[in-house]
């Protein structure tokens, strides 16, 4: 945390708090088809003010201080981030417990690679607050859904290296959809009233509309696929499909890229495999099947089919069909691409 030397955390957070205020008053903001929640936008990207979420990336964005050796997941929500924080978290930690004694066997992925985003004010907040990361042994795994633009200067500047996954949008809203759907419930549960009537159809129209949480979509997929071509040896770019089309591969590249490639011992003994299937999706639902993270969302919520072409399921041929025009149209001459399956 870039905290001034005499400025305390209860200061610190009130210069935020006042600073959201006034942000708040004067950008442009909207309300979410269906829903109540209100979303702002901010440096051209849509963030809830209902709840504590955009005060959280503004605290981040301002204080947090990067570190060379920080490796840092990035992502839009629902796209496998949850899957990557356990590859990563097994691949660094590999040397300091045998794979059946691994955290990931008890603890959720979430509570071992720390989001810049989670409520560092709340009382819930699980792991070391940000202001605490400087304590925490090198390297530091980290998570955040905010887009490059919008990155603080220190992550640009310093030699950390950021793990951007995607996935293709009709599965990743899908997957949103399920996700605030959860969400919904748990209000309803606490007897807050949020309108609960947001459906597949509102989803959609807000993410063609470039209105998605930390989105517009492509406009982030494409700031972090820019900068991997630029500085390959910062950003490494991953797609949810390729991962599960081939996870040996490319749990291999992401421990060549961050300085941990396996040996042809470790290779000869499997080890790829065995953190493969430590982090597959049906390990993962048994270890978390119960509890809650931040007290609130469920565990098991995170991981729901974890499959490629779940959309097909859900949505409309005329919704597909406007997704790929709006796809190729943002895409074009990016070098980058999606395959709908049709
Ligand atoms: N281990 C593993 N293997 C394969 N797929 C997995 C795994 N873990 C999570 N998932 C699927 O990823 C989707 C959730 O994305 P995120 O983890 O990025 O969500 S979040 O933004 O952190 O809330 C969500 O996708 P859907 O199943 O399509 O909803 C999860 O099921």
């Amino acid at each position: 945390m870039n905290q001034n030397q005499n400025q305390t955390m209860d200061e610190m957070c009130k210069e935020v708090q006042e600073e959201v205020e006034k942000l708040v008053k004067c950008l442009p903001k909207v309300t979410q088809r269906g829903s109540s929640f209100e979303m702002i936008k901010y440096q051209d990207s849509w963030y809830f003010i209902t709840g504590n979420l955009f005060r959280n990336v503004v605290t981040f964005q301002k204080h947090f201080v990067a570190k060379h050796t920080d490796i840092i997941i990035t992502s839009l929500p629902k796209t496998g981030s949850t899957w990557l924080k356990s590859l990563l978290f097994a691949v660094v930690n590999r040397a300091n417990h045998p794979i059946n004694q691994s955290p990931l066997l008890t603890c959720h992925p979430q509570e071992l690679v720390y989001s810049l985003e989670t409520d560092v004010y709340s009382e819930a907040f699980p792991y070391p607050r940000p202001h605490h990361l400087n304590e925490v042994k090198p390297p530091r795994l980290l998570s955040t859904h905010v887009p490059y633009t919008s990155l603080p200067e220190s992550i640009k500047t310093s030699e950390c290296r950021l793990l951007y996954i995607c996935r293709n949008p009709l599965d990743t809203l899908v997957s949103s959809y399920y996700f605030f759907q959860e969400y919904m419930k748990k209000f309803q549960e606490k007897k807050q009233d949020f309108a609960t009537k947001r459906s597949l159809g509102d989803t959609f129209e807000d993410f063609c509309n470039g209105k998605s949480l930390f989105g517009p979509f492509f406009e982030h997929v494409l700031g972090y696929w820019n900068m991997s071509l630029e500085r390959p040896d910062k950003v490494l770019f991953l797609k949810y499909e390729d991962l599960k089309n081939d996870p040996e591969l490319h749990l291999k590249r992401l421990a060549e890229f961050i300085g941990m490639s396996f040996s042809p011992k470790e290779e000869n003994e499997g080890v790829i495999k065995q953190i493969v299937e430590l982090c597959c999706i049906k390990t993962m639902k048994e270890v978390n099947k119960s509890g809650v993270i931040n007290k609130f969302f469920e565990k098991k919520s995170y991981f729901r089919k974890g499959e490629v072409g779940d959309w097909t399921n859900h949505l409309t041929p005329s919704m597909v069909e406007r997704m790929n025009k709006l796809m190729e149209a943002k895409l074009e001459g990016s070098g980058l691409s999606f395959k709908l399956l049709s």
